[in-house]
C-alpha cells in the first residue's frame, strides 16, 4: 500500500506522472477530500503542466486529523523511548532503501535537481536515525531535598503538535519536524506547503507502514485558510513553523491565542564573507554551494557575498566562469545541476529583482534571464538561468531583500570591522560565512555575526547533529541537535517527602 505511488516513480521521466491519490492523511489511511472545491492546481515545475489538483481541507477534516493524532498520541506516549527508537528507525531503513522514488516524486514536483533530491532524502533519514538514537536516552533528573525528602524530573511529550512546511525541501521539512516530535511522544499534523503537497503523505505512509499508531503523523492539505484552523485549533500543543517572516508573524500571533509553543524557522538574506587571504578556489565553490542550491530558493543562503577589495578580479572571473557552467535544463537527469523554480509567480519575481538590480546601477555579469531547454517538453518550465550580480551596494533592493531565486549580489570590502558591521546591517540572521586562512580572524569573524549559524571555509552543510535557527527576524527555536528535544517536550517536576507535613497553619 506505502508503495502506491512510489511504484510508479522506477524509470519515470519529466513530464509524464499524474498523481490522482487522495493526498489527505489520518486515521492510517488516505482520506478523500470531503469536497472537492476550491481546487488548485498543482504544477510540475519542469513543464508547468497540471500534475495534480489540491483541495484545501476545512474545519470538519482538520478536527478529523486532530482527533486522530490526539488518539494516537495518548498511545504512543506510553511506549518506552526504546520502543519508539524501534519503530523509528524501522522507518529510516524504508526511506533509505526507497530513496530513489521519493527522490524522483520530490523532482517532478519541486523541481530541483535529483542529485539535490537524493542528497536531502538522505538527510531524511538520517535525521530519523538521529532522533530515534536520542529517543532512548529521554530521561529526568534526581535531587536529594533536605529532611530526606527528594525531587525528580520527568520529560514529558507536549500533546498534538502542528508542523507547517515551506515548498523548498518538502520531504525533509516533513521529517525533520516529525522526527525529534515523534522521538519525544507527541503525534504531529503537518501541512505542507500547497505548491508541493505530495511527498508528506509518503512519509506518513511509510510511518503507518512501520507501525506507529494509526494518525500519529497526519497530513492536512491547504493554504493559508487550512493552516489558521489548524494554529487556531484547541487540541493543538504546539506550531513549528517553517515558512516566510510575514507568514511567521501571524503564526505568532494565532499561536499566542492559545498560549501554544511556536518554533519559527523563517528566512534569510545571510551574508558571506570572503578575506583576500582565502584559499579562492574553495571560495568561489562555497560561494556557489551558498547561492545556487535548489534554484537559490534556500532559507539559509549566502545570498549577499562580500569580498575584499584585492581579490575582488579574480573572484568574479572564476565564479562566473563556474556560474555560466552550471547545467540547467530537465531535473531528472543525472548531469542536470539546476532545475526549475517552483511556481511562474516566483520566477517571475526573481527575474523582477534582476531588472530592479540593474535599474539601481547593478551589473548582470551572467544570467538572469529565463532560460528555455532544448527538450520541448521543458518549454514551459520555470527555469532561469543563474546570476552573478556585480556592482552592488547595500542600498539596493537586491541586497536588502530575500530573492529566493539564483541570484547572487557581490560586494567589495576593506576592513574587518567595516565588513561585520554591513554583514550585521539586516534584520534577519539566519546564517553566515565566512573564508580566510586566518583562524583567529575566522572565529573573530563568526562570533561578531549576528546569525544563528556561521560557515567557516564552507557554505550550506547543516549537519544534522547541528541546531539550525535564526537569530532576528529570521526565527526562534531550533531544529536538529539535541536540543530540539527540548522544544518538543515539557518538564514536570514531581517533590516526594517523606516525614511529616510541617504546617505553618
Ligand atoms: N529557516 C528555515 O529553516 C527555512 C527553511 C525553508 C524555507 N524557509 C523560508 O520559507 C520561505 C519560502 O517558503 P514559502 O514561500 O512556502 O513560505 P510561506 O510563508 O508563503 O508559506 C509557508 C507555509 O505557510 C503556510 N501559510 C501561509 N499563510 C498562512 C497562514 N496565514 N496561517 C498558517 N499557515 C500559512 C503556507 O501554506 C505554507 O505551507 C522563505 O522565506 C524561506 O526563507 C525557511
Amino acid at each position: 500500500m506505502a508503495q502506491s505511488i512510489l511504484d510508479k516513480m522506477s524509470g519515470t521521466s519529466t513530464g509524464s506522472v499524474e498523481i490522482t491519490d487522495p493526498l489527505n492523511y489520518w486515521g492510517g489511511q488516505r482520506v478523500k477530500p470531503r469536497q472537492e472545491k476550491n481546487a488548485e492546481p498543482v504544477f510540475e515545475p519542469a513543464t508547468g503542466r497540471v500534475l495534480c489538483q489540491l483541495f484545501p481541507c476545512g474545519s470538519e477534516e482538520v478536527d478529523e486529523a486532530m482527533q486522530s493524532a490526539h488518539a494516537a498520541y495518548l498511545k504512543w506516549r506510553k511506549m518506552a523511548g526504546m520502543e519508539r527508537a524501534r519503530v523509528m528507525l524501522e522507518a529510516a531503513r524504508i526511506i533509505r532503501e526507497r530513496r530513489e522514488k521519493i527522490a524522483r516524486l520530490e523532482v517532478i514536483n519541486n523541481g530541483k535537481s535529483i542529485t539535490e533530491a537524493l542528497g536531502d532524502i538522505d538527510v531524511a533519514w538520517q535525521t530519523i536515525e538521529y532522533y530515534a538514537g536520542l529517543a532512548g536516552t529521554l530521561s529526568g533528573q534526581h535531587v536529594q531535598l533536605p529532611g530526606g525528602a527528594f525531587a525528580y524530573t520527568i520529560r514529558e511529550p507536549l500533546g498534538v503538535c502542528v508542523g507547517i512546511g515551506a515548498f523548498n525541501y518538502p520531504f525533509q521539512i516533513a521529517v525533520t519536524k516529525s522526527a525529534p516530535a515523534l522521538a519525544c511522544g507527541n503525534a504531529m499534523v503537518f501541512k505542507p506547503s500547497p505548491m508541493t503537497p505530495v511527498t508528506a503523505v509518503v512519509l506518513a505512509e511509510i510511518y503507518k507502514e512501520v507501525g506507529v499508531p494509526d494518525g500519529l503523523f497526519c497530513v492536512v492539505q491547504g493554504g493559508a485558510e487550512t493552516g489558521t484552523l489548524l494554529c487556531n485549533h484547541p487540541m493543538v500543543a504546539k506550531v513549528s513553523f517553517t515558512g516566510s517572516v510575514p507568514t511567521g508573524k501571524k503564526i505568532m500571533e494565532m499561536s499566542s491565542k492559545g498560549v501554544k509553543q511556536v518554533t519559527l524557522e523563517l528566512g534569510g538574506k545571510s551574508p558571506l564573507i570572503i578575506f583576500k587571504d582565502c584559499e579562492l578556489e574553495n571560495a568561489v565553490k562555497g560561494a556557489l554551494m551558498a547561492n545556487f542550491l535548489t534554484q537559490g530558493q534556500v532559507c539559509c543562503n549566502g545570498t549577499r557575498v562580500f569580498v575584499q577589495r584585492e581579490i575582488m578580479p579574480q573572484f568574479l572571473e572564476e565564479v562566473v566562469k563556474r556560474t555560466k557552467a552550471i547545467p540547467v535544463g530537465d531535473p531528472l537527469l543525472d548531469g542536470t545541476r539546476m532545475g526549475a523554480l517552483i511556481s511562474k509567480p516566483q520566477l517571475d519575481k526573481a527575474l523582477k529583482y534582476v531588472s530592479q538590480a540593474k535599474a539601481e546601477g547593478g551589473k548582470v555579469l551572467c544570467g538572469g534571464d529565463r532560460f528555455v531547454p532544448s527538450d520541448p517538453k521543458l518549454k514551459e518550465g520555470y527555469f532561469m538561468s543563474p546570476c552573478v550580480l556585480d556592482n552592488c551596494r547595500d542600498d539596493m533592493t537586491c541586497v536588502k531583500e530575500e530573492i529566493f531565486g539564483p541570484v547572487m549580489s557581490v560586494m567589495p570590502f576593506d576592513t574587518e570591522e567595516e565588513v561585520i558591521r554591513r554583514a550585521n546591517n539586516t534584520t534577519y540572521g539566519l546564517a553566515s560565512g565566512v573564508f580566510t586562512r586566518d583562524i583567529s580572524r575566522a572565529h573573530r569573524v563568526a562570533e561578531n555575526l549576528e546569525a544563528g549559524s556561521c560557515y567557516i571555509n564552507n557554505y550550506n552543510t547543516s549537519p544534522v547533529e547541528m541546531p539550525f535557527g535564526g537569530y532576528k527576524n529570521s526565527g526562534f527555536g531550533r531544529e536538529n541537535g539535541q536540543v530540539t528535544i527540548e522544544y518538543y517536550s515539557q518538564l514536570k517536576t514531581v517533590v516526594v517527602e517523606m516525614g511529616n507535613v510541617e504546617s505553618l497553619f
